[in-house]
């Protein structure tokens, strides 16, 4: 095992990437050569102990844990118990195609890098190594407004991979507009608005440490950047955003995590100001999503942000067949919250989700062995899902339908994390 931050040999930008399934014979062949093993486990039940055991205490606490008594995250484990695959034989499933269309666009694979912010705190390759790496393997990037890189900086790291924009939407339209603008001219396809974290929640393993990053300016960077954001810093201030961080941070967070959500009839300055498909993410209930439709998105996240929000809410994935059966044909129906398994993910795409976002197993990833790590994790679950759908007799992601599930009610304490 390697301690390094080196791509492990084998790995590393090859045409390869593009044949998910491969990876499985890749780590394999690695063995038998004795060449360099990839560094982060590909155990699902392993990772967070891993994580844990590399990551500094604060970092890793951080990305953990849960809101409250940790209930949400629970349901959201839970809830993807009760599903369970009714595997079909003898169909022809050889060359697996994960291609999927979201708004028109053709996507090489089904799953989404999740806006995960304040990336620096896991790993010094931050968000500029993960974008890099998902553009490597075809898979989006969701970049988050509280980002330590800048909408900037993460366009030019992807290069000509896809990416969306995440907005943590702030009180001031001006800045908003701004931001928006940044996006658009950045490459950045579709807008993502996080609904569910306009206030951070109640977050005790954050609380007992008195840790928030974005106090000390992590995570503010696309504030700090912002030509808007910095004209109004200057004029009140008499000095710009990096000269005086503290105040410069409270200023921002001021603006963006305020305690003041916006209303739905606030949806009507995002349409004037970006020309792409909208996407709100953090919907929970099948009147929002019905509302989404309405106030004219085009797609909906079925998320509970990892359970890190509202404690004591019911399993993401618990909601999502009824929501898709309310506006499933009115508009595109993404998932997250939950996802640790190829498995997971044919779960969520059978009950009606179009792709799938990831979120904390890839940060895993990114702590154990930076952007290398994040990849493994991305490549890991893309081989489990390719092989997983071969074993089910799925030929491709059209093929991840309700007939492939059944629901139980199995009782009982198992490890394993399925
Ligand atoms: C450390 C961390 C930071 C996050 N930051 C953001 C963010 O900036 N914007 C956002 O919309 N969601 C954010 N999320 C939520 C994720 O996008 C996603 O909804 C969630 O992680 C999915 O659940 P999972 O971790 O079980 O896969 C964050 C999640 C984590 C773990
Ligand atoms: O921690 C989070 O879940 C999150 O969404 C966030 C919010 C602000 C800054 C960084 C991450």
């Amino acid at each position: 095992m390697s301690s390094t931050n080196e791509a492990p040999r084998g790995f590393q930008g090859s045409e390869e990437h593009r044949k998910y399934g491969a990876f499985q014979n890749e780590l394999y062949k690695a063995g038998m050569f004795a060449q360099r093993l990839p560094i982060v486990t590909t155990d699902p039940n392993k990772l967070e102990e891993q994580a844990r055991s590399k990551m500094a205490l604060t970092s890793f606490n951080y990305v953990s844990g849960g809101a409250g008594e940790g209930s949400t995250m629970d349901a959201n484990r839970l809830a993807f118990r009760q599903w369970k695959m009714v595997p079909r034989m003898l169909r022809p499933t050889s060359g697996r195609d994960f291609k999927v269309n979201l708004f028109g666009e053709t996507y090489d694979s089904p799953i989404l890098m999740a806006p995960i912010g304040v990336q620096q705190i896991f790993h010094q390759d931050k968000e500029t190594g993960v974008a890099e790496v998902c553009a490597e393997i075809g898979v989006p990037y969701i970049l988050s407004t509280a980002s330590s890189s800048s909408i900037e900086e993460v366009a030019q790291a992807s290069g000509n991979g896809p990416r969306w924009y995440q907005l943590y939407w702030p009180q001031s339209d001006d800045i908003t507009i701004s931001l928006l603008e940044r996006a658009k001219a950045n490459g950045y396809k579709v807008l993502v608005v996080t609904l569910d974290t306009w206030a951070m929640a109640w977050r005790p393993a954050d609380l007992d440490q008195g840790y928030v990053p974005f106090f000390k300016g992590v995570g503010n960077t696309n504030g700090f950047t912002d030509p808007v954001f910095r004209e109004k810093f200057q004029k009140k201030y008499g000095a710009a955003p990096e000269e005086k961080a503290l105040e410069a941070s409270a200023e921002w967070i001021g603006d963006v995590f305020s305690g003041a959500p916006h209303t739905w009839d606030h949806i009507a300055l995002l349409k004037k100001h970006w020309d792409g498909p909208i996407v709100l993410k953090g919907i929970q209930h099948p009147d929002d999503a019905r509302l989404a439709v309405e106030h004219g998105c085009d797609g909906i996240i079925v998320s509970n942000h990892g359970g890190r929000q509202l404690d004591g809410a019911i399993g993401s994935l618990e909601m999502l067949p009824e929501i898709v059966e309310a506006v499933g044909d009115k508009c595109t129906v993404l998932f997250d919250s939950g996802i640790r398994t190829g498995v997971d993910i044919i779960k969520a795409l059978s009950l009606g989700a179009k792709a799938v976002l990831i979120g904390r197993p890839v940060v895993y990833g990114l702590g154990i062995g930076g952007k290398y790590g994040a990849k493994q994790v991305l490549q890991g679950l893309l081989a489990d899902l390719d092989q997983s759908m071969g074993l089910a007799g799925i030929p491709d992601i059209a093929g991840c339908n309700r007939s492939m599930v059944r629901r139980v009610q199995y009782g009982g304490d198992l490890k394993s994390s399925n």
